[in-house]
């Protein structure tokens, strides 16, 4: 039993190296020039429709060993609850191979729209210039009316494309829901049969039951499932690098790019030799941006405690705050009146150390947090040069918590995300690296695969 799992695990990581390797092949194609007259085109055109078959083949194979993977563990949870297949981890294992499907679905949609509008407009550009070569009678009015109901043609099917992988996207959302929901539906088919075989005087009212409330246990089952989940990746662009002058449509950006939480640096000008901001701004962008979007609040401030209410006040979901601050101010009486603070105000408790505080340090609270946040800059600036040498922090933590959100913070990009992953961080900050990027949508995307990959090891 255990045999036939690991090696559908060996087969979907397999497949998940080869779309890897084929997906940057594919990804290299959208680097041709704009001209017409392209001599590589039709040779990028054809490169791109097989890649784009093997690709298409290698996900729809994936796929289908994922929901191999989903029958194997609904079959063997009917052994009963005992069964290795309901352990935690095997259901983790298997949503973590499905989310790597689902952001390998989501690069080659979005890849393929953009090489094929590429090679179209080039097309069309070569296109008409040889329009212009044949046709000189036309007068200058035709040839742009020609271009322009061309371009707006490109743009229809362009959005039409947009649309088509939207709609697959929630086609693939839908599919691991009800996968999931199947796989939980085993396990609480397995008990009821117990329970009834035990009682058999019970069995036809646990039959009305079971059928009045199918649909609640489905939702029941879909809650337990993912309140079982463990750890995932969770990407956070920091705002303190975005245009602050935009600062709304700077977050609304970032959300629509797919990030999971914002990152608001608060620096008060005595813990860090900056200022940035306080807790009317965080009030303001919880007015423009609603009740949804999850606040990360990282306060890099001398007097922590002072900050709590009105963070909380203004819309914070998440507190994480310096130990060095607290513990200078009031010693370990302070930092656990701070963590308890947090709690009383509704909101996430994090500690953050700077790169030269040992660890140990924050060791005694790891219990009672949500989140530890290991700096890997001198906390102050964007734009610093990220310190690898504060994996060991990551790494010792990891070991020893294997369920609470670590954090990392200053200098994190693409180049060093698996570092920080495999270190066993889950939780990103990244300013420079997120906002200045040309495709802030990729590199999130990009980061994500990466963490998610490290879970699943
Ligand atoms: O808190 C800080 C710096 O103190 C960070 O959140 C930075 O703002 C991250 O920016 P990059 O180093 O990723 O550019």
């Amino acid at each position: 039993m255990a045999e036939v799992w690991e090696d559908l695990r060996k087969r979907a990581r397999s497949l998940e190296n080869t779309i890897e390797a084929k997906l940057a092949s594919f990804n290299k194609l959208n680097t041709g020039n704009n001209q017409g007259t392209n001599p590589g085109l039709s040779s990028r055109q054809s490169l791109f429709e097989r890649l784009d078959s093997e690709i298409n083949t290698l996900i729809t194979e994936l796929s289908s060993i994922n929901d191999e993977m989903a029958d194997h563990i609904a079959h063997h949870s009917t052994l009963g609850p005992s069964s290795w297949t309901s352990t935690p981890a095997v259901q983790h294992t298997l949503r973590r191979h499905r989310d790597i499907l689902r952001d390998y679905t989501v690069e080659f949609n979005r890849a393929r729209s953009n090489i094929r509008s590429q090679l179209d407009r080039e097309n069309l550009f070569s296109t008409s210039s040889s329009f212009r070569d044949k046709d000189e009678s036309l007068g200058l009015n035709n040839r742009t009316k020609i271009s322009d109901y061309a371009l707006k043609e490109h743009e229809h099917i362009s959005s039409t494309d947009r649309l088509l992988d939207e709609q697959l996207g929630m086609a693939s959302a839908t599919k691991e829901n009800l996968a999931r929901q199947k796989i939980s539906m085993g396990g609480i088919s397995v008990r009821m049969q117990q329970i009834a075989r035990k009682y058999p005087m019970l069995n036809s009212v646990m039959q009305k039951i079971q059928t009045r409330k199918r649909r609640d246990t489905i939702i029941l089952a879909g809650v337990i499932s993912s309140s079982m989940s463990a750890l995932r990746p969770i990407i956070c662009p920091s705002i303190l690098n975005a245009d602050l002058a935009m600062l709304g449509k700077e977050c609304e950006k970032m959300l629509a790019y797919g990030a999971d939480w914002l990152h608001l640096d608060v620096m008060d000008g005595h813990f860090v030799p900056n200022l940035t901001f306080g807790p009317p701004l965080v009030e303001s962008l919880r007015k423009q941006l609603g009740p949804k979007p999850f606040f990360d609040v990282h306060l890099m401030v001398s007097d922590p405690l002072f900050w709590v209410k009105p963070m909380a006040s203004a819309g914070a979901s998440s507190f994480t705050f310096h130990w060095e601050a607290a513990y200078e101010k009031g010693g370990d009486g302070e930092v656990k009146e701070i963590l308890k603070s947090i709690k009383e105000n509704g909101m996430r408790a994090g500690i953050s150390i700077k790169p030269k505080t040992p660890l140990e340090k924050i060791l005694p609270y790891c219990e009672q947090i949500d989140m530890a946040l290991i700096m890997t800059v001198e906390p102050g600036f964007g734009g610093q040069k990220f310190m690898e040498d504060m994996m060991e922090k990551v790494r010792h933590l990891r070991k020893n918590y294997k369920n609470m959100d670590i954090q990392v913070d200053g200098g994190v990009t693409v180049d060093n995300i698996d570092v920080c992953a495999t270190a066993g961080a889950n939780v990103v900050v990244s300013g420079t690296g997120i906002i200045k990027a040309a495709d802030p949508t990729a590199i999130i995307e990009k980061m994500r695969l990466s963490i998610n990959k490290a879970l699943l090891n």
